[in-house]
């Protein structure tokens, strides 16, 4: 795992969970464009990831930013045909993305079931589209902030606990085709290509999600529970309702600095 600063923030529900992080986003957003030409955001599927991004929609403050100098790229993708209401992409566009007007080139949404004659050609067409948008020598875009959600089970983007790819330290994107969470075609980022962003936002509510939580953070095998080797390279922050947070390690929570939202107001 990437040795960065873990901070966990706690909220009272998913309300306020989705508010919270929808303002920060908006607040960081604008201070990535302040100091950068553009900025590069991967996008989770999920049920906050959704929430978020449709309250970041209905926030006035969305209108302060520009943009058109943001590309949009996702973690996983449930490997289904375009416009399936069960793709991340599908998910992310209604809550937010059909409303920005941004150029369908900023777009960059993984491949949909049908476009490609197999899954892996699917992957290799996504990891090119990366490799396309990355600097020079680099095999993907440097990444400004990704967002994750986490599965029950621990899982994050399609990495699934025990399966090949959350041991996968070579490819840049790989078709997990044995999804214990339906539907099993699925298309993700590694781990490295995750743990390369600057900034990673886990949002997390429930407490069906109590105990990834509480094992990723008490160092769990990242093989076992995914969402333990998550790390990026400056911070990573875990946004989580008091249900999720029910199951965190009594004494992390110092060590973790964490902080209430009542007590906290640092980026
Ligand atoms: O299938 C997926 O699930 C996870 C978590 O979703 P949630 O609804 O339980 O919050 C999500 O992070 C991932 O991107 C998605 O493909």
């Amino acid at each position: 795992m990437t040795e960065t600063e873990r901070r966990v923030r706690v909220y009272d529900d998913k309300n306020v969970l989705a508010n919270a992080v929808a303002a920060r986003f908006l607040k960081r957003i604008g201070e990535i464009l302040e100091a950068k030409s553009e900025a590069h955001i991967v996008l989770t599927g999920g049920s906050m990831g959704e929430a978020v991004l449709a309250t970041v929609a209905r926030a006035k403050a969305r209108d302060k930013v520009d943009w058109s100098r943001v590309t949009f790229w996702w973690g996983d993708e449930r490997y289904l045909p375009s416009g399936d209401p069960e793709r991340n992409e599908t998910q992310s566009r209604r809550a937010l993305l059909d409303s920005l007007g941004v150029a369908p080139e900023r777009i960059k949404a993984f491949p949909a079931l049908g476009e490609h004659a197999t899954i892996q050609e699917a992957a290799d067409a996504y990891a090119a589209e990366l490799a396309a948008a990355a600097p020079e020598g680099a095999r993907y875009p440097h990444f400004d902030l990704t967002f994750l959600g986490v599965g029950g089970d621990g899982h994050i983007a399609s990495l699934f606990p025990e399966h090949d790819a959350i041991r996968d330290r070579e490819h840049v994107v790989l078709a997990e085709t044995d999804s214990p969470k339906p539907p099993a075609e699925r298309l993700t980022l590694t781990l490295p290509v995750l743990n390369s962003s600057e900034r990673i936002w886990l949002v997390l509510a429930g407490s069906d999600k109590a105990g990834a939580l509480g094992l990723a953070l008490a160092e769990a095998s990242p093989n076992e529970v995914p969402v333990a080797g998550i790390g990026g390279r400056a911070r990573t922050v875990f946004f989580v309702d008091k249900d999720a947070a029910a199951e965190v390690p009594e004494n992390l929570l110092e060590r973790e600095r964490y902080w209430t939202a009542a007590h906290d107001v640092r980026g």
